[in-house]
Parts: C-alpha cells; structure tokens; sequence
C-alpha cells in the first residue's frame, strides 16, 4: 500500500496531499499545475516536503517526525517520464539491464517475462534512434520494471507521443496492471486513461486533492465536474464477457445482471472486463423507446442531479452496486421530470471495452480499445 501525507512549498504554491492506494494503479489526475508531477517528485525523493509522511508498504521512505528521508536510490522507485529518456549508445538490451550493471541492481521480475510483457523482444539488438516513440516507451517501462522497483511511477507516460503510438502502447500498460504485482502511481490528465488503467483514482486540483476513492465511484461524482472536465466526463463499470453473437458479431457484457451489447471484443467467455462510458453518450428515458437504432437500454435508477447554469445537467444513476453518468439538457430533465429515486432507462450509444490483452495478438492488432 502506498501512502502519502505530504505538505510542501514551490515558490508561491502550496502543495498539500494526503491519499492512501492499496495494490494496482493510482492515477493522480488534474489540469495542468495541479501539482502531480510534484507529489510524485517528493514520492521519488526528488524534491522534499516541508512536512509529513510517505510510505509504501511497511517501508517508511520519508517522515518528518522521526527524520527519515531516503536517497532515491534508497527508495527503490522505478520511474517513466514523458519522454523515454534511454541511453542513445546502449543498445535496448543494455538500456533495459542497465540498473543491475551499472547500479548492482537485481531485478525482481524476470527479464525474459517483461520483455514477453511488453512486446520488445524483437527490439533487443536496436539502438534507440531506431525505435518508434511507442517502442522507446515500452522499453523505458521495461528499464523501470527492471530496476528491482518497490513502486513504479509513471508521470504522463503517453504524453509526448501521437494517438496511434497511445493506442500501441495502451494494452501494454493495462498488461502491467494486471500482471506486475508492484503498486503503480500514474500522472495524466486523460480521463480516458485513467478509465482504463486506474483502480484508484486521485483528483488534484490547486495543489490540494480534492478526491479519492475507487476509480468508478470518484469519476461519477459530481462535484467534481470543474476537475474532470465536462467533455470527458463519464464512468467506469466494471463486467464479464457472457455470449458472443456469431450471425452479428457482437459480444453481449454482463454488467450487474444486465447485457450490454458491442460490436465484437476478443476475449474469452467468463472474463472480466472495464467498459468506459461517457456522459455525453449516454441519453435517458422514461420507457424503452422504440424505433430506435440504440440497442443498450439500461434499467437504472436516478441518485443524483447537478442543477447548474448552462444547457446540460448531468445525472448519476445506480445500476446495481454500480454507477453511470449522463449528461443532457435542463430542458430535458425538466420536460422528464427527473427526480432522485426514480426508476429510468439509459440509453447507451457508445462504449469503449477494455479489452484484456491476454487475448490479444498485440503484434498484429493493438488497438486495445473497441468503441463505436
Ligand atoms: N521548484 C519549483 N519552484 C517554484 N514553483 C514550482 C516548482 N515546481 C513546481 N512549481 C509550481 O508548482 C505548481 C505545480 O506544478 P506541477 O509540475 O506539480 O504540476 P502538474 O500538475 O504536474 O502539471 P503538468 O500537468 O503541467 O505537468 C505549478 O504552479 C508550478 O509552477
């Protein structure tokens, strides 16, 4: 478990977060001079806090009480930045071994599995200037993951390169989630990542965190809409592949009972899977319409309503244990009489599967994200 309990000054800025995340992803999310990137430079052992406490697990890296404050070298930290950073005269091989040759290092994963994991062993005898953006990356991770890590920071990892060179390298890190058993803190301003990739979830906003909790539940919450961004805005369910629809090519997702249906997602009966819904694509109604192209409707239950000033609204409703988020007019929430407590339907027009890339054949299809 990673937690932090910091306070810190930078110039003029002030920088005060507390969280705490148990294994898998932590995404610290927020628009631009949030203080992300500080946090997690305090984390690294970078910069220090003025006060306070960081640890992960039972190792203490930094308490102000009891005066302990590791060496980064000391804190075992794995670390991608924006850009790869590799060393250009070392070939793949070299970079990724780099932390056992030149730092004595032992690598807590096996080479051979992360270069499996992260899909560079055709990469090994290259030098860097002859990798894609999207490769430099994959081998910056595998260096970090190498490094014998206690925890991996990854600060706006996909940020410098293209949509395409994202999507190549967005399977591989929700690879990593799954099968690197190291807690990750991820930095990005993309909800759609953090959907993806995140179990728990850290709005930081004005160097305070403003939020903090389980990806589906902080993403819902309404409050929060000035952080998040309205055009992004949406929520994470978490389902099962129940039946694939060979005469359609559809495959129908079990979520709390009810099916939603998408176009075709390889993966197997049974397994488990993270669908990102955004607000803006999801429509309510009073009863299942038809006519109608949209074939998901959703029994839900409406639990809250933001009543503000402009066209939209936005309504968060209950399905099961689970929770989705729609964004439509006031006039339309007037003219439905919405209210909390009252049963509805979601009209959902488009979904993106998270796909998990166990099975995926990544050389020839990495797209990872299906959506319509
Ligand atoms: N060493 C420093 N001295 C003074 N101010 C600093 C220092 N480091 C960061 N800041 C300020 O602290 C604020 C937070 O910066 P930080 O880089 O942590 O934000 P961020 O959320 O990571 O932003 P971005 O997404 O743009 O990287 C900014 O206003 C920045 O100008």
């Amino acid at each position: 478990m990673l937690s932090v309990d910091i306070e810190a000054k930078l110039g003029t800025f002030h920088l005060s977060a507390t969280f705490e995340s148990s294994a898998g992803v932590t995404a610290l999310f927020g628009r631009s001079g949030a203080g992300k990137t500080s946090v997690v430079h305090m984390i690294a052992g970078l910069s220090r806090p003025m006060r306070g406490r960081i640890a992960v697990d039972d190792m203490v890296l930094y308490d102000s009480d009891r005066k302990i404050d590791l060496s980064p070298r000391q804190r075992r930290i794995g670390h991608v930045f924006q850009e790869a950073r590799l060393f250009p005269h070392l070939t793949v091989r070299r970079n990724l071994t780099f932390s056992h040759w030149a730092g004595g290092r032992t690598a807590s994963m096996p080479f051979d599995e992360v270069v499996e994991l992260l899909g560079i062993g055709k990469l090994l005898d290259r030098r860097p200037a002859k990798l894609s953006g999207g490769e430099r990356q994959r081998v910056a991770i595998g260096r970090a993951l190498l490094s014998g890590p206690r925890i991996l920071l990854m600060d706006e990892p996909l940020a410098s390169l293209d949509q395409a060179r994202k999507s190549e390298i967005l399977p591989y890190l929700d690879r990593l989630r799954r099968e690197a058993a190291i807690p990750i803190v991820y930095v990005s301003h993309s909800l759609e990542e953090v959907a993806r990739l995140a179990e728990t979830l850290v709005i930081i906003s004005d160097g305070k965190v403003e939020a903090v909790g389980p990806v589906g539940e902080v993403m819902t919450r309404l409050d929060l809409g000035p952080a998040t961004g309205r055009q992004q805005a949406g929520a994470v369910l978490d389902g099962r592949i129940s039946s694939y629809d060979e005469e359609w090519d559809l495959t129908h997702i079990d979520v709390e009972g009810q099916m939603i249906e998408v176009p075709a997602v390889r993966a197997e009966i049974g397994e488990e899977v993270r669908l990102h819904l955004r607000a803006r694509d999801i429509a309510l109604a009073l009863e299942v319409p038809g006519g109608l192209s949209i074939r998901n409707a959703l029994p839900v239950t409406v639990l809250e309503i933001t009543h503000e000033r402009g066209p939209y609204a936005e309504v968060v409703c209950a399905l099961g244990a689970q929770r989705l988020r729609a964004r439509i007019t006031r006039a339309s929430l007037v003219a439905l009489g919405l209210k909390p407590g009252q049963p509805v339907f979601a009209l959902v027009k488009s979904v993106a599967v998270d796909r998990p890339l166990a099975s995926l054949d990544v050389e020839r299809d990495n797209d990872g994200f299906m959506s319509r």
